[in-house]
């Protein structure tokens, strides 16, 4: 079976502005495959060729094993998208949004199926109330039920989660695992978050100024080794000065006022801490930064081990 999507050397000029730069990846059936980068990477551009609404300057793209410049009707057909905040008609309930929207693809559900799609992305028992009394949350649930009317095996959420609170963020999450797992839906999400990816991402690409910097499974991409812990003291002069006499000094990658950030592996943590303990830092606290600019921070700093002496 072909994977779902296969993207080969695209790329999309603005004039001198790469805004995609020659990347290839494959997203396979099943997938939740997340497109992560920060604002600006080529997130948004790369999806708008998928779904054939701007054209490549070069590569190629296959969806479902097919050219989507030969076979783009029968290629969308089976792909549902949310770009953008949804549109949707204020005035009108949940269900008759569903009911426009499905008669509009040219199909014919009855209000039976209709409650079924909307009790996929939980909005059943507001089934009858005006999109205009909706969350944003609730709005952006469903409009992917008007993405999903047609049952396409190929999702596309483009920061789906922009602009939501904890609780939306965390039904969307929740949706896009059961499409997933439950619907045997393979779905493409981007997002600017790295924290929101990995949680539903069974493989991600991440992008920066239009270019891969890499792809695969969490775990493969990041290196424990190259941790990024966040160190806030109460006395950050003597705690600088500390450092910079200690084992830890090629380590510290940067410091803001009381706040350090220092490169390490995991497993030596518990060293860290008792090394700070007794030079008399004062700790307030001590976490991973694990975000995207962490990611990029310790792929352009180089990677080094504690050698710490014997005790
Ligand atoms: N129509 C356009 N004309 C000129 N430049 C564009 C156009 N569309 C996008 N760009 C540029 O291409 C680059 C990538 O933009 P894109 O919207 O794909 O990024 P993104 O990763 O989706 O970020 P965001 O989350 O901020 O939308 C940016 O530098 C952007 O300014």
């Amino acid at each position: 079976m072909p994977p779902v999507i296969t993207v080969n050397h695209l790329s999309k000029y603005y004039q001198d502005i790469k805004a995609v730069d020659d990347i290839s990846f494959t997203v396979n059936k099943g997938d939740v495959y997340g497109f992560l980068g920060q604002n600006g990477a080529g997130k948004s551009t790369t999806i708008r060729m998928l779904l054939t609404l701007i054209q490549p300057t070069a590569g190629t793209i296959e969806i479902f094993g097919m050219d989507i410049r030969k076979h783009r009707e029968e290629i969308l057909r089976q792909v549902g998208a949310v770009i953008e905040r949804p549109d949707l008609y204020k005035y009108l309930s949940a269900l008759e949004n569903l009911r426009l929207f499905a008669k509009l693809s040219g199909l014919k559900l009855s209000d039976t199926q209709l409650m079924l799609q909307l009790e996929r992305v939980d909005l059943h028992q507001r089934a009858h109330s005006k999109v205009h009394t909706f969350s944003q949350g609730m709005k952006q649930r469903l409009g992917i039920a008007v993405a999903l009317v047609h049952d396409p095996q190929l999702v596309i959420l483009d920061e789906p989660t922009n602009g939501l609170d904890p609780q939306g963020i965390a039904d969307i999450r929740q949706l896009i695992v059961e499409l997933s797992r439950e619907h045997g839906k393979t779905v493409l999400v981007s997002s600017h978050l790295l924290n929101e990816i990995e949680l539903t991402a069974t493989r991600m690409i991440i992008i920066n100024k239009g270019k891969k910097m890499a792809e695969g499974a969490l775990k493969e991409m990041f290196d424990p080794s190259k941790m990024l812990i966040e160190l806030r003291v109460a006395n950050p002069d003597h705690t600088l000065q500390q450092l910079q006499q200690s084992v830890w000094k090629s380590l510290l990658v940067q410091q803001e006022a009381n706040l350090f950030t220092i490169r390490m592996n995991e497993t030596d943590i518990p060293r860290l801490i008792a090394d700070l303990v007794s030079m008399g830092v004062a700790i307030n606290s001590l976490q991973p930064r694990h975000s995207l600019e962490a990611y990029f921070l310790s792929l352009t700093t180089s990677n080094q081990h504690v050698d710490h002496p014997a005790n």
